[in-house]
């Protein structure tokens, strides 16, 4: 098995989710369904709710930004069963998330919004966060040798606290030193890596960060990060280029640290 090392001065780990920690089936046949399912209930039922308000006011603010930016984004709804106001705003509010998940937006509004969704379907144990075997040992092993492991996913940083409270492993958020999502900036923006850096108090190349999408290790080397790409059974395929230019792991375990105690 081929190791990847990380660099002597390395001092924290940053680790996306999905295709990193946890398969993207997860996401995309468990978390995303349970949405689209739940989706119009929940509106219904917490639409009073100040959280439910606070959402909603999120999620129209970021319609009006797609918008001004001319991306396409359905608003208003034809269906002429409709009769409340209500009825109409929960359709609208139920079509405009549908859509920025079919396009699988990222956006911070649509990432707070399904958070909010997911807590009772963890909490009840409906859902149970998955983590790939090797991710647990490893992150212990990380740890044990004096780096601080933190984690940065378009979740929110209260999804990510479910999935890895509630997972199939049990409780694991003792394992991370610290969440980020995108209120600190977009994934790939080389910029949200930079203020990373500046929140846990670290170098950019004292900081490594695994993920499986290039877009965002590309980002993260321009703001002078360590990366490593991660390749998981379902992740997207990558380029010759990419091949030859990132380091690669199949498993957290191939991560070598030198220089650790
Ligand atoms: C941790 S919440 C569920 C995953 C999710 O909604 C998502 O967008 C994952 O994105 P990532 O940045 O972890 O690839
Ligand atoms: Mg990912």
């Amino acid at each position: 098995m081929a190791t990847v090392s990380i660099p002597a001065c390395s001092s924290a780990l940053l680790l996306d989710i999905e295709g990193t920690t946890t398969p993207i089936t997860f996401v995309k046949d468990i978390l995303f369904p349970y949405i689209k399912e739940h989706l119009e209930d929940y509106l219904s039922t917490h639409w009073e709710e100040d959280e439910c308000k606070q959402d909603v006011h999120l999620l129209k603010k970021q319609i009006e930004e797609d918008m001004k930016q001319n991306r396409a984004c359905p608003v208003h709804t034809v269906d002429q069963t409709v009769h409340t106001d209500e009825e109409k705003a929960i359709r609208e509010v139920v079509e405009n998330v549908l859509w920025q998940m079919a396009a699988d937006r990222k956006s911070t509004a649509l990432k707070q919004f399904q958070g909010h969704m997911w807590r009772s379907a963890y909490a009840s144990g409906r859902i149970k966060g998955e983590v790939y075997q090797d991710v647990v040992p490893s992150i212990r092993t990380w740890r044990a040798r004096g780096l601080k492991v933190y984690i940065y996913s378009s979740g929110s940083v209260e999804a990510q606290k479910l999935l890895f409270g509630y997972s199939v492993e049990g409780d694991l958020l003792e394992l991370f030193d610290g969440h980020f999502d995108t209120s600190i900036g977009a994934k790939v923006d080389a910029k949200s890596y930079e203020r990373i850096a500046e929140r846990i108090g670290c170098q950019p190349e004292e900081i490594t960060f695994l993920t499986d999408v290039t877009r965002e290790a590309k980002a993260a080397e321009e703001a002078g990060i360590n990366v490593v790409v991660v390749v998981r059974p379902g992740n997207m395929e990558l380029t010759d280029e990419e091949r030859g230019h990132y380091n690669l792991i199949t498993s957290f375990s191939q991560l070598q640290l030198t220089g650790h105690a």
